[in-house]
C-alpha cells in the first residue's frame, strides 16, 4: 500500500457505517468517524460497548459485516492484519500478546518486522533500526532488561514492552487498548510523557481507556460508544459534561 502525507487534522483513517454482530448482539452498530492526523482520540464507554471489537475491525483482525474503512484513502476491506500493520496501523492488546519466551530486545525487533519498514533492509537500515530500538528501550525504561524474557518482567514493564513494540516501528496510527490500566503513578507519568512526545512528533493515537483522569489528561477528542453505537464524538469537555452519557457510563441508566 502506498502512503501520502496528510497534514495535521486531516483524516488518516475514515470509518463509515461500520457494522459487526455476534449472533444477536450488535457489537458495532453503524459507526462513522474519522481518525485525524496528530489527534489523540479516546474511545470510552461501558463494558461491552464495542470498543475492542471496533479496534479488531479496523485492524483487520475481524471481518466486518458492513461499512467501509479507508486508510490514507484506500479501502482496507479484506486486507490481512499484518499488511495493515505494515502500512502504518499498529495496535496493542488488553492481554498484551507478547512473545513470553523471547527477550525484550527480540520482542521489539519482531514488531519492527511487522511495522512500516521497507523490506529487505540494507545494512545501514538495520543499523538505523538498532539505534531506534535502543532509544525506545531507554524511553520505556527497559534498557537494562533487554536480555530479560518477557515472561520474567514485572506488570508495568510488560505494559511498556507492548508500547515499545509499537514505538520502534514507524507506524503513523497507534491503537492502544487500555495501555495505562493498572500502572503505578511513576509508570503512568512515563506513559503520558511518551505519548505526548510521540504525538508531538506526528503520531496519531486512538486509545481505549476507562480511567477518567487519564482520559482527561490525554484526549483531544472523545468518542463515546454504548451497545455498539457511537453516541458522541467531540471535544472532551462537551462529552464528559453530558449528563446522559455520565448516566450510561456510571451505570445509572433508566
Ligand atoms: N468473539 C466474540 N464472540 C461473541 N461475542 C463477542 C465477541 N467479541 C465481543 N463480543 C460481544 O460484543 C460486545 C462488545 O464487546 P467488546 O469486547 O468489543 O466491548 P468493549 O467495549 O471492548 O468491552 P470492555 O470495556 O469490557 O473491554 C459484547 O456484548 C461482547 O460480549
Amino acid at each position: 500500500m502506498s502512503s501520502t502525507t496528510p497534514q495535521l487534522g486531516e483524516p488518516l483513517m475514515q470509518i463509515r457505517n461500520l457494522d459487526k454482530s455476534f449472533g444477536g448482539v450488535k457489537a458495532v452498530d453503524n459507526v462513522t468517524m474519522d481518525l485525524r492526523a496528530g489527534i489523540v482520540t479516546t474511545l470510552v464507554g461501558p463494558n461491552g460497548a464495542g470498543k475492542t471489537t471496533f479496534f479488531n475491525l479496523i485492524t483487520g483482525n475481524l471481518a466486518r459485516d458492513g461499512g467501509e474503512v479507508t486508510w490514507l484513502g484506500r479501502d482496507i476491506a479484506g486486507i490481512k492484519p499484518h499488511r495493515i500493520a505494515r502500512a502504518g496501523v499498529m495496535r496493542t492488546y488488553q492481554d498484551l500478546r507478547l512473545f513470553d519466551g523471547m527477550t525484550v530486545w527480540e520482542n521489539v525487533l519482531n514488531a519492527t518486522e511487522y511495522g512500516a519498514l521497507p523490506l529487505p533492509m540494507s545494512s545501514s537500515a538495520r543499523a538505523e533500526r538498532r539505534d531506534r530500538i535502543e532509544r525506545v528501550l531507554e524511553r520505556t525504561g527497559l534498557a537494562d532488561k533487554r536480555d530479560t524474557r518477557a515472561l520474567d518482567l514485572a506488570y508495568a514493564e510488560r505494559k511498556f514492552l507492548s508500547m515499545a513494540r509499537i514505538m520502534a516501528t514507524r507506524a503513523r496510527l497507534w491503537l492502544l487498548d487500555e495501555p495505562a490500566s493498572g500502572l503505578d503513578p511513576n509508570s503512568y507519568e512515563r506513559f503520558l510523557t511518551i505519548l505526548r512526545e510521540d504525538v508531538a512528533g506526528g503520531v496519531t493515537v486512538c486509545i481505549i481507556e476507562h480511567n477518567l483522569d487519564i482520559v482527561i489528561g490525554i484526549s483531544d477528542r472523545i468518542a463515546f460508544l454504548d451497545r455498539g453505537k457511537l453516541l458522541a464524538d467531540g471535544d472532551p469537555q462537551s462529552v464528559l459534561n453530558d449528563p446522559e452519557l455520565a448516566r450510561i457510563y456510571f451505570g445509572d441508566r433508566e
